[in-house]
């Protein structure tokens, strides 16, 4: 570069860079506050379905009656495993992440989705809810065929989250962990431009379809930096064992320069939004399931990450042991994670459609200077 040229500004990760607007959520890092479409995450934690939720997210307003339980009713004729995505799944073997089978079943339900090219509101509103009923089918029968158990058929006379349990456990487990389970669904379903969501709205920017953004969202959700993490907190659980041994190993692990899954947010320096809610809901598994060694274990290693590094744990920390309790083989945790988000993403694709342009940044070259190929 000659020496008049300006170098230009590259903020490596995006960092600090306001990409676009959204009206979908609000995340504040100073006063550790997060609103879906204006009201605050916790409040819809405590007073809503998850249904409502996803109906917020897509529309702005919370549904009326009427209008939740039309979204209700499109949803529960949508339940069962389409024939074409049970053949897909049973191609995949099980030695493949969980990840991978769901990325999969849903580049299928995309694929045999007649409308797929629909791209009005209308059609992908119904894309959304396609998918809000189907992923729970994929998710569930996913984790019964790795322990050699048969699908369990969906119950209509459930709702959203009894139904996704039934089809996972093949029974709907006591209502504080239905009621659990729903928290940590409302708490993962939106985060304004988190790298999935971003992935979501660059492929929609090129005019590509609704399954298509979602699909790549899945890939970058996959990842321990991001969604993968919720997973990894519990391997980390593993690894170190009784909540004696917690200092320790997190003393061996700083010092060989390893990342501690779950702690640590781009965003939110002082601490997760969510913690404080998702932390309550994993109490009361705790003393449902009479677990205080797992509750000590969290409690000694989070101390010690505070005491050495000063940083706090993110959602997916309290998350991982909760679905743990649950029941979820760890593999699961991460297309639980989708199952909440894909409302998110899918209002994202909604939003940026009705304001679309390309998304395109640009790079500054660090390759050779122009060269020729040598005479021959
Ligand atoms: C739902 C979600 O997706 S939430 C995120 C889930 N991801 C995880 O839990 C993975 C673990 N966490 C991390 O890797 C990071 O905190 C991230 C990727 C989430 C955010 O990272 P960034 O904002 O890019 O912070 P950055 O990577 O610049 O880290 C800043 C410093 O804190 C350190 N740090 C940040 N998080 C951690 C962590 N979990 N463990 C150890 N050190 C950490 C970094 O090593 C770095 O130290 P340095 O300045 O001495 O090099
Ligand atoms: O916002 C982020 O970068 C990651 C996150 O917490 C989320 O997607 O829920």
């Amino acid at each position: 570069m000659s020496q008049t040229q300006t170098e230009p500004e590259i903020r490596k990760g995006l960092v600090g860079v306001v990409a676009d607007t959204t009206a979908i959520s609000k995340v504040n890092p100073e006063t550790n506050s997060l609103l879906y479409r204006g009201y605050p995450v916790q409040e819809l934690a405590a007073r809503c379905t998850f249904e409502e939720v996803a109906y917020l997210l897509w529309h702005g307003e919370l549904p009326t009656p009427a209008e939740l339980a039309a979204l209700e009713d499109a949803g529960r004729g949508q339940r069962a495993l389409a024939r074409e995505v049970r053949a897909a799944v049973d191609l995949v073997p099980t030695t493949a992440h969980p990840m991978d089978v769901l990325r999969t079943a849903v580049s299928v339900i995309g694929a045999t989705d007649p409308a797929v090219d629909d791209a009005s509101r209308e059609g992908n509103l119904a894309k959304s809810v396609r998918l809000l009923a189907q992923i729970p089918a994929v998710v569930a029968y996913d984790q019964r065929r790795r322990r050699g158990q048969d699908l369990v058929e969906a119950r209509p006379d459930l709702g959203y989250v009894e139904n996704f349990l039934h089809m996972t456990f093949g029974e709907v487990p006591d209502p504080v962990v239905v009621d659990a389970f729903r928290v940590s669904l409302i708490l993962y379903a939106e985060h304004s431009f988190n790298a999935s969501t971003f992935t979501a709205r660059v492929i929609t920017s090129t005019l590509s379809d609704l399954y298509s953004a979602v699909v790549g969202a899945i890939g970058a959700l996959k990842g321990p930096l991001h969604g993968g993490a919720n997973e990894a907190v519990m391997h980390v659980f593993d690894e170190i064992g009784t909540a004696e041994d917690a200092e320790a190993w997190l003393d061996t692990a700083l010092a060989e320069k390893r990342r501690i899954m779950g702690f640590g947010h781009r965003v939110y320096k002082h601490g997760d939004s969510r913690v404080p809610t998702m932390k309550a809901a994993l109490d009361t598994l705790v003393a449902h399931y009479d677990r205080p060694d797992l509750a000590a274990l969290y409690d000694n290693l989070e101390r010690a990450m505070v005491a050495r590094k000063n940083i706090q744990p993110n959602l997916d920390y309290p998350s991982g042991p909760a679905y743990h309790l649950m029941g979820f083989d760890t593999a699961t945790f991460t297309p639980l994670f989708v199952a909440a988000r894909n409302t998110g993403w899918t209002a994202h694709i909604m939003e940026q459609l009705a304001a679309n342009s390309l998304i395109r940044p640009l790079s500054a070259y660090s390759g050779p200077a122009e060269r020729h190929l040598p005479q021959r």
